[in-house]
């Protein structure tokens, strides 16, 4: 429960949909408890000149008396009637009140976790699951409006009907009211027992069903590779297996809730049959009258639900504070990467300077960079080439500030990088990762995203020096095209072209490429290094690769290994060296001819 209690804030901002439908609440279940002493004076007035009536046989007299009857039935049932229609209106206001705001409340919530997501860096994601950010923002958020709404709404109706109820009822008779209700403690318990099983049981479902969804749709997007290595039958018999659990889970939920009912029943039953006992006993000892007896009845039939409800309230809270813990796990969790107080924004020149730095990556342990020292100066080029694993990205990620460094210190423009503003540092700085990923928009909005405004003629010419204009206009809805989810539509060549176009289109004073045309044919990657070279001259640009780009005249490379630099120089000095880049310049020299 105490986790619920971050919830207050809410309940403070939305006070007087809370108040109000509290009002509402009391107001229904006043006009509630009103209609069964209706029911009782009527009956009783019936009662007693039903004998009158008999003994007055066919007279004029007797004529007269049906007549008051009817007329006071008849104006009974309009009362019961005008109750009914007040109830009805105030518990339409109570759902408008008290339902609608746990609406806002989830709905302010989801705001306020999907900003915190996106204030925390990038290691906070590689430590967590997308699935489980997922089910917090959305299953967790459900369940806790749960309690926000149905629940606050149960217990606060609860309380008034059982204080209304039972004030009515024991001033008719005590002792009778004790029978009555005796069954109902247990009637709450056994469906709070009953349901918490069904909730148990509905996780396990709830678990099973994704992972039949996760394995379909592993299946799905892995369809090219499963008939290529012919492992249909593998996979209709993986789906199968999970699918029969399934089956056997929800057949034995089935079960569950079969008896449900049933004892709901059993409970309720057990309470009409001790008011006509005890109520008929009564009635002849002339303690009550037998509309008491009738009026009791509705009592019993009032509380039913509110009672029932007892049981699912308080299962709700349950997972409600379960899911608020999930969600509070998030939102205390600190942005690892953060402005200092005295944050700078300025134009950036350019200048790039590694001081001794070394990196380790916090949850493995591994070391990507070891010592490593470099200076760039504004507008120059750099190619960073290397073996798989050697530290190029983890440079970039650096530079980008997704992480900070465990030892040393990066300069920008000779201030260090924790004392630039994040984003005033990342607006002018243009990086396309390794692994291109596009939204599922129009090509336009993907390549415009880093830019203020979406002017045609800018994403026509950044789409155009990416070499991806001609591929994109021959497209029917051209610009507009959806990609699709991560662009399936697009082939992996055009999709690090669209991702080349949205780093162009920023107009960066600093670039940076991590394997960025990896996916393209060798005559469209130098058409592209020509274009670059000639809009990004005498800008910093970096270019992490693993084929030599021939046609960029690179001021300076720098071959890693091992986080550390193996070789820098220009291309020139590189060859003289007749090192790793020498070998790896003649190795490619020859593939190509
Ligand atoms: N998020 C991460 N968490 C833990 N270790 C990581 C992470 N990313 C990279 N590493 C490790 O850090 C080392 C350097 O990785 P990095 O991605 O920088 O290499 P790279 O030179 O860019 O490789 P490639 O050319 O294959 O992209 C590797 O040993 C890698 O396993």
């Amino acid at each position: 429960m105490q986790h619920l209690s971050v919830l207050n804030k809410y309940f403070v901002k939305y006070r007087w949909r809370l108040l109000s439908g509290l009002l509402f609440v009391i107001l229904a279940n006043v006009f509630a408890v009103l209609s069964p002493q209706i029911v009782r004076e009527t009956l009783d007035q019936v009662y007693q000149n039903i004998s009158t009536y008999h003994l007055l046989a066919n007279t004029p007299e007797a004529a007269a008396l049906r007549s008051k009857v009817m007329h006071l039935v008849m104006i009974a049932g309009m009362y019961l009637l005008a109750y009914a229609l007040l109830r009805g209106i105030f518990m339409f206001f109570m759902r408008q009140t008290i339902i609608v705001m746990s609406r806002h409340i989830e709905y302010d919530q989801k705001n306020e976790i999907y900003d915190q997501y996106q204030k925390l860096s990038t290691s906070f994601y590689k430590s967590n699951a997308t699935g489980d950010l997922m089910s917090r923002i959305s299953e967790d958020v459900s369940r806790v409006r749960m309690y926000t709404g149905p629940a606050i709404m149960y217990i606060i109706n609860l309380v008034a009907l059982i204080c209304l109820c039972l004030w009515k009822m024991i001033s008719v008779s005590p002792s009778m009211t004790f029978y009555v209700v005796a069954p109902l403690p247990f009637l709450a318990f056994s469906i709070f027992y009953v349901n918490k099983i069904v909730n148990r049981k509905g996780e396990k479902i709830q678990a099973e069903l994704s992972a039949l969804t996760s394995q379909a749709q592993e299946s799905y997007s892995g369809i090219r590779v499963i008939k290529s290595f012919v492992r249909e039958l593998n996979s209709i018999k993986l789906f199968s297996i999970v699918s029969q659990s399934y089956r056997k889970s929800t057949i034995n939920l089935s079960l569950t809730e079969s008896i449900y009912f049933p004892s709901m029943n059993l409970f309720i039953g057990l309470s009409m049959l001790l008011t006509v006992l005890v109520g008929g006993m009564q009635a002849i000892d002339g303690s009550i009258t037998p509309g008491n007896i009738a009026e009791f009845v509705i009592y019993i039939n009032m509380l039913m639900f509110p009672i029932s409800a007892i049981g699912w309230t308080a299962n709700m809270i349950q997972r409600a504070s379960v899911s608020q813990r999930r969600i509070n796990e998030f939102l205390d969790a600190k942005p690892e990467i953060v402005n200092s107080p005295d944050a700078v924004t300025k134009e950036l020149k350019g200048k790039v300077e590694f001081r001794d730095v070394t990196f380790i990556y916090p949850h493995t342990g591994i070391v990507a960079l070891k010592n490593f020292s470099l200076l760039i100066q504004p507008g120059e080029q750099i190619a960073v080439i290397g073996k798989t694993g050697s530290g190029k990205s983890t440079l970039v990620h650096l530079l980008l500030r997704m992480y900070d460094v465990t030892e040393g210190e990066i300069l920008v423009d000779d201030l260090p990088i924790k004392k630039w503003d994040l984003s005033g540092l990342r607006h002018q700085m243009s990086y396309v990762p390794q692994d291109v990923f596009l939204f599922s928009d129009s090509i336009a909005n993907n390549i415009s995203m880093g830019h203020p405004d979406r002017n045609h003629d800018l994403i026509q010419e950044a789409a155009r020096m990416a070499h991806i204009d001609k591929e994109v206009r021959e497209l029917p809805q051209g610009y507009e095209t959806i990609t699709g989810e991560r662009g399936v539509m697009l082939s992996g060549g055009q999709k690090q072209r669209i991702s080349l176009a949205r780093a162009i289109i920023k107009n960066p004073a600093l670039l940076i490429l991590d394997e960025s045309l990896s996916a393209v044919d060798a005559t469209t990657e130098q058409a592209i290094q020509q274009n670059l070279g000639k809009i990004h001259h005498k800008k910093t640009a970096i270019v992490i690769t693993h084929r030599i780009f021939k046609s960029w005249n690179f001021d300076k490379i720098i071959v890693l290994e091992d986080g550390q630099i193996l070789e820098a120089g220009n291309h020139d000095e590189l060859m003289g060296k007749n090192g790793q880049y020498a070998k790896l310049f003649n190795y490619q020299t020859l593939s190509d001819e």
